[in-house]
């Protein structure tokens, strides 16, 4: 794991999107997996604007978002669509049929995992995945349990994790209490994760999933077993990793 503390914000994203643009300029085919959340969108800012600034292009890179809510079209405001549209899809040159992401409002949800892990499949290794990690230690939507899935599935949302996102929803009882999300294997498959955190609620959870032992309590400590882990962190959320 390699990993670079920074002192300023704009500097971890500015970092973080220079990896992800390295991986597009050395393959502009390159297939990139999505996360959402606050945390990667200054990434997504900083990809934008070496994109305006015609330094990087997408259209010839395909992405796949790795998770996506129950129930909410594409369409939907608070869908994860519609935050990938809004932070990255409408300002860059990335055509609408390369974007890949669960379809949330499908009649047959656990049809639907099964597709989308089709099609990650069939696109085979991920050239770079981004994530980041919710507070309970979740990566995507693979919330903490005695067990953990390699593939695209469906999951019930934990009240924590529903109650961390309500802020994007008018109330609590309008966050889904289903998501479809990537597996942890579908993810590490990826040939370089990219992954960020900022803030000091983070530093307890980065702790456990950095430090401590490999735990399906803590989902993203699995991710101490991928080869190419890249670790973009603030001082505050690095607090007891130095
Ligand atoms: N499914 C997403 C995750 O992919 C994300 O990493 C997490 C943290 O979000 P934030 O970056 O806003 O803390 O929350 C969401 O629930």
């Amino acid at each position: 794991m390699k990993l670079t503390v920074f002192k300023n914000e704009k500097d971890i994203d500015q970092a973080a999107a220079d990896s992800v643009i390295e991986v597009i300029k050395s393959n502009p085919e390159a297939t990139i997996g999505l996360a959402t959340g606050q945390t990667p969108v200054g990434l997504y800012q900083k990809l934008v604007q070496a994109h305006q600034n015609g330094k990087v292009s997408f259209k010839q890179v395909t992405t796949y978002n790795i998770d996506e809510y129950a129930g909410l079209a594409k369409d939907h405001p608070q869908s994860f669509y519609d935050f990938m549209k809004t932070h990255l899809f409408s300002k860059v040159d990335v055509p609408e049929e390369n974007i890949h992401i669960p379809d949330g409002a499908s009649s047959d949800l656990e049809a639907e995992a099964e597709r989308y892990e089709a099609e990650l499949e069939k696109a085979g290794q991920l050239d770079v995945q981004i994530l980041s990690i919710g507070l309970n230690g979740h990566i995507g939507f693979n919330e903490p349990g005695h067990t953990l899935h390699a593939e695209t599935h469906v999951v019930t949302l934990t009240e924590d994790t529903r109650e961390v996102n309500s802020q994007a929803f008018s109330s609590l009882e309008d966050v889904p209490k289903k998501a479809i999300t990537m597996g942890i294997g579908s993810m590490m498959k990826a040939k370089k994760i990219v992954f960020i955190a900022k803030g000091e609620a983070k530093a307890s959870i980065l702790k456990q999933a950095f430090k401590g032992p490999i735990d399906p309590l803590v989902p993203g400590s699995l991710l101490q077993l991928h080869p190419n882990l890249e670790v973009y962190l603030d001082e505050s959320a690095a607090e007891y990793l130095k």
